[in-house]
Parts: C-alpha cells; sequence; structure tokens
C-alpha cells in the first residue's frame, strides 16, 4: 500500500483527491490537513465520505509526514514550495496540485504568481505532470508539477498538431470556459451564486498565467516558435473545461487519423468521431479527456473541441493517474469512474 498525505483537504481538489483515493485499491490515506478545520471528521464535513475515510482533519504544521510515501499538494500556490525541500530529504515523493514547480523560467513564474520564488533548484527536478507527453519521466520523478486545469485541455487539443508541424504555430488561439470550482472554495464575489449563475463572463484577457504554462508544455513539442493567445471564460456551470482552440493549417492532412493515432494507446484521451460536439457533462466526474476535431467549410482553419473536468483530469484525477505511473501500477487504477450524467 502507499500511504498518503493531502496537505489542503478541505479544497475543491483536495476533497476530489479524498473521493479518488478512498477507494484507490493501493491507497492508504494517512494525513488530511487543514488549518481551519483541524480536529474535525473528515466525514462529518463531506458527508459524502462517510464509511469510506475515519480520519480527522490535522493542523498542517504538526503534521508529520514521515510516515507517507507521497504527499499531495492541493494547496494555493507558494505553500508547496515552501515546503518540498524537507519532505524530499525524508524521502517523501510529492505531486503538486498548484503550480509552484510548473514554470521553468523562474523570472516568468515570479511574474505571473506575484511572489519569489523560493526552491528555483528544485523546478528544475520536478517532472510536469502531464502523462501523455511525460510518462517516462514521472516514472522516476520525485516530485511532479501537476499542470493546470485549462492547460491540461488545451495541450492535449493542441499536441497533435504541433508535433506533427502541419499548423503555423505562430498563431495559435485557446478560447476556453470553465466551471466556477475552478476558482476554488474559498468565498469570494466572482464565484457568488448571484454572480455567477445566469451569467457569462470573460476574464484575464490581457493575460493569464495559464498561457506561459501552456506555450511552455507547446514548444516542447516542435522547434517552430509558439505564439498563442489565450481567453478564459467563466460559465454557469460548477465543474468542466471546454476548450475550443484555433489553428491554421500549413499543409493537407487526415486530421482525424492524425489525433486518432497519436492518442491510440491513452486510456484517458477519447477522440470522438469526426464532426462531434463534447458536452461537458461527458467527462464529469470522471479522468477522460475527449477531444473532437473540426476543419469548418472545409477552409484551413482547423477548429478541436477539448473538454475536461477541471477537478479530474484537470487536477485530482490526473494527479493520481501520475501516482500510479511513479509506483509502476496500472494507469488507470481507482481512476475509471464513468461520467454522471446528466
Ligand atoms: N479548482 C481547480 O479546478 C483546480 C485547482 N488547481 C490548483 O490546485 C490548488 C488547490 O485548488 P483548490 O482546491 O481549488 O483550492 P481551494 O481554495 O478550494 O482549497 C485550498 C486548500 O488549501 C488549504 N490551505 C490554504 N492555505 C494553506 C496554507 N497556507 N497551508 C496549508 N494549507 C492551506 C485550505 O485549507 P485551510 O485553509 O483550512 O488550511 C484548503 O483545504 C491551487 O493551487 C489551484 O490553483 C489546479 C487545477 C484545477
Ligand atoms: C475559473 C477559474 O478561476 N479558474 C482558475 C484556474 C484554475 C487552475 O487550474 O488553477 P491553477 O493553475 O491556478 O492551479 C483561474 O482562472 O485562475
Amino acid at each position: 500500500m502507499i500511504n498518503i498525505g493531502i496537505v489542503g483537504g478541505t479544497g475543491y481538489t483536495g476533497v476530489e483527491l479524498l473521493r479518488i483515493l478512498a477507494q484507490h485499491p493501493e491507497a492508504e490515506l494517512k494525513i488530511i490537513t487543514s488549518r481551519q478545520k483541524a480536529g474535525v471528521r473528515v466525514d462529518d464535513l463531506f458527508p459524502s465520505l462517510r464509511g469510506q475515510i475515519a480520519l480527522q482533519f490535522s493542523d498542517p504544521a504538526e503534521a508529520d509526514f514521515s510516515q507517507c510515501d507521497v504527499v499531495f499538494f492541493a494547496t494555493p500556490h507558494g505553500i508547496a514550495m515552501d515546503q518540498a525541500r524537507a519532505l524530499l530529504e525524508l524521502g517523501v515523493k510529492i505531486i503538486d496540485l498548484s503550480a509552484d514547480f510548473r514554470i521553468k523560467d523562474i523570472a516568468v513564474w515570479e511574474k505571473w504568481y506575484g511572489m519569489e520564488h523560493v526552491a528555483p533548484d528544485l523546478v528544475g527536478e520536478a517532472v510536469y505532470g502531464l502523462p501523455e507527453v511525460n510518462r517516462d519521466k514521472i516514472k522516476g520523478a520525485r516530485l511532479i508539477a501537476n499542470p493546470g486545469c485549462y492547460p491540461t485541455a488545451v495541450q492535449l487539443g493542441f499536441i497533435p498538431l504541433i508535433e506533427a508541424g502541419v499548423v503555423d504555430t505562430n498563431h495559435l488561439i485557446a478560447d476556453t470556459k470553465s466551471g466556477v470550482s475552478g476558482a476554488g472554495r474559498k468565498a469570494v464575489t466572482p464565484t457568488l451564486y448571484a454572480e455567477a449563475s445566469d451569467n457569462f463572463k470573460s476574464y484575464a484577457v490581457a493575460g493569464h498565467r495559464h498561457q506561459p504554462e501552456i506555450k511552455q508544455g507547446l514548444s516542447a513539442r516542435t522547434t517552430q516558435s509558439i505564439d498563442l493567445t489565450f481567453v478564459p471564460h467563466l460559465t454557469p456551470m460548477i465543474r468542466g473545461i471546454h476548450a475550443t482552440l484555433y489553428a491554421r493549417l500549413a499543409q493537407e492532412v487526415d486530421l482525424q487519423s492524425l489525433y486518432e493515432q497519436r492518442y491510440l494507446d491513452e486510456p484517458f484521451v477519447d477522440v470522438l468521431p469526426a464532426g462531434s460536439h463534447p458536452e461537458t457533462r461527458s467527462v464529469r466526474g470522471s479522468n477522460f479527456c475527449r477531444i473532437a476535431v473540426h476543419r469548418p467549410h472545409d477552409g484551413d482553419t482547423v477548429v478541436i473541441l477539448s473538454i475536461t473536468d477541471n477537478l479530474v483530469k484537470g487536477a485530482a484525477g490526473q494527479a493520481v493517474q501520475n501516482m500510479n505511473i511513479m509506483y509502476d501500477l496500472p494507469e488507470t487504477m481507482g481512476i475509471q469512474h464513468i461520467p454522471l450524467l446528466p
């Protein structure tokens, strides 16, 4: 069994990790932290977990992680980078759901996250946890930077085109929409029911911190330069990412077959039949990314539709997928949930 700690067990990605790991055959949950709920039983706060987890939340400052093989950080940015070194020295592996170790260029990270990075050397060591491109490196890693929710959907959508060199990489557009759980569980005005329901809006059009993360990931798949316009929107749904991606074809290619071949052996990337219109509810609660490929009016613009559940393939599910790879378990173990419909 793998002994597991979770720092930040009361947020949306933390409780999603609990939902998944409680039924994972090789996972033994040892410590789940919350500063605000220390001492409270997990299933008192989350009755959905009654009968599944018999632990109390611990104060992270007092938690003894030396009993853990792996610790997941489901915390805001800036926490994992502060604590990673001590855990690694204890021999504990880390899967960080925050962005602390995702961006290799420290100056770029500091610009977008507005703080000084306290462990730049560990950024160099960290493996970006997108299994569809980094499976071999994830296997031997002790520190995983789990990708962001938008970056997962956008990269999986663009990768076949970029790797095949069939589009103009200087004019990529990602028009993305997220459910409100993407903003976390903390109380903030934009995600109040009266603000976010029955409403639809863009945000951070001038610049969003996921743009450099996506650009870094796509740049690693090509020798061409990448220019990406990334526009996020908040939609009145709870879970889900819908990314509509645009690229200009530079040469003729059978797009459907390109995508089917690229993801043939990928257990969690589902290339839909040509002409499909994927719905976010078709991945809700599951670790799937479903992709549909379009070429409107037989023109030279490719439109890729890529959907995920931001809390599963966009966060906790992908984190467990990475854990499975690190521990040489079947990659799909414990994350084979069928999506919840309606
Ligand atoms: N929501 C999403 O769809 C996605 C989120 N992410 C990333 O995952 C991380 C977690 O996100 P999410 O679950 O939405 O966040 P939430 O705001 O919902 O939860 C944050 C959690 O971290 C704990 N926490 C906050 N501050 C500290 C601290 N200083 N030390 C220890 N624990 C702390 C909180 O508990 P307490 O305050 O009681 O300690 C809480 O359990 C973030 O970095 C986010 O960017 C990544 C992909 C998708
Ligand atoms: C709807 C919403 O607010 N989404 C978040 C992204 C959530 C995510 O993936 O977060 P990290 O990269 O920060 O880990 C945002 O746009 O800031």
